[in-house]
């Protein structure tokens, strides 16, 4: 297990994406959805805040609710959803530093020490200087969860203007991306796309909590 607090580093920025159209939620804004009687936005806030010293949300819908958080609300400033790439390339133009740890809002059962892996990738000044992002790989790269650098932004923002929005495709061509196997991470990653898979989190959610 990784100790968090050895893995905090100072100046480092952290965005939750909740930006998207939710069409597989019946078109709602899944941040504000609730698990037990949280909104899923809350999750993801417990989760990055440790890790970081300036954190915003990005979203599309529904300011008002999201500012409550007292945390900076980041939209897209594009027409239509353009998917996570739009929201990666915003978080980034606003970010106070050069790395951004970013996460989606709807991992609710992602933790700090798994998300903390990625920090400690960062530790070397060789790996820093050289790399523009880091990515877990859990049953396949987890684009949405990682340490992505200032220098990506040029690169999102060509491919948005370009209509290539495709993140998967983009990382998988570049070389400056580091590859992180994530560890005892076997639930982290469950993401809630529908409602029936929002019903399997709180099934395990409450077998945690029942565990604990
Ligand atoms: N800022 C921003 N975030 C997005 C956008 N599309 C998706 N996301 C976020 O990326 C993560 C994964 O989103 P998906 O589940 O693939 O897409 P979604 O729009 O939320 O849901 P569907 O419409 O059902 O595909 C979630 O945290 C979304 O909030 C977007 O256009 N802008």
């Amino acid at each position: 297990m990784v100790d968090v607090n050895s893995s905090l580093m100072s100046g480092l920025s952290g965005l939750i994406l909740a930006g998207g159209e939710g069409r597989r939620m019946a078109g709602r804004d899944k941040g504000l959805i609730s698990l037990a009687q949280k909104p899923l936005v809350e999750y993801a806030i417990e989760c990055m805040a440790p890790l970081v010293d300036d954190l915003s949300i990005s979203c599309n819908r529904n300011r008002e609710l999201y500012q409550d958080y007292q945390l900076a609300c980041i939209s897209d400033e594009l027409e239509n959803y353009q998917g996570p790439m739009a929201g990666l390339a915003a978080g980034l133009r606003h970010a106070k530093h050069d790395w951004l740890l970013v996460m989606p809002c709807d991992t609710p059962l992602m933790t700090s020490h798994v998300m903390a892996q990625l920090l400690d990738c960062l530790k070397t000044e060789k790996t820093r200087n050289s790399l523009q992002a880091i990515l877990f790989s859990h049953q396949g790269l987890q684009p949405l969860h990682g340490l992505y650098h200032k220098s990506m932004l040029p690169i999102f923002e060509q491919c948005l203007a370009e209509n290539k929005n495709a993140l998967q495709r983009l990382l998988r061509s570049m070389d400056s991306i580091h590859i992180h196997q994530a560890l005892d991470a076997e639930l982290s990653f469950n993401n809630a796309n529908d409602p029936e898979e929002l019903h399997t989190i709180e099934c395990l959610l409450a077998d945690n909590e029942h565990n604990v």
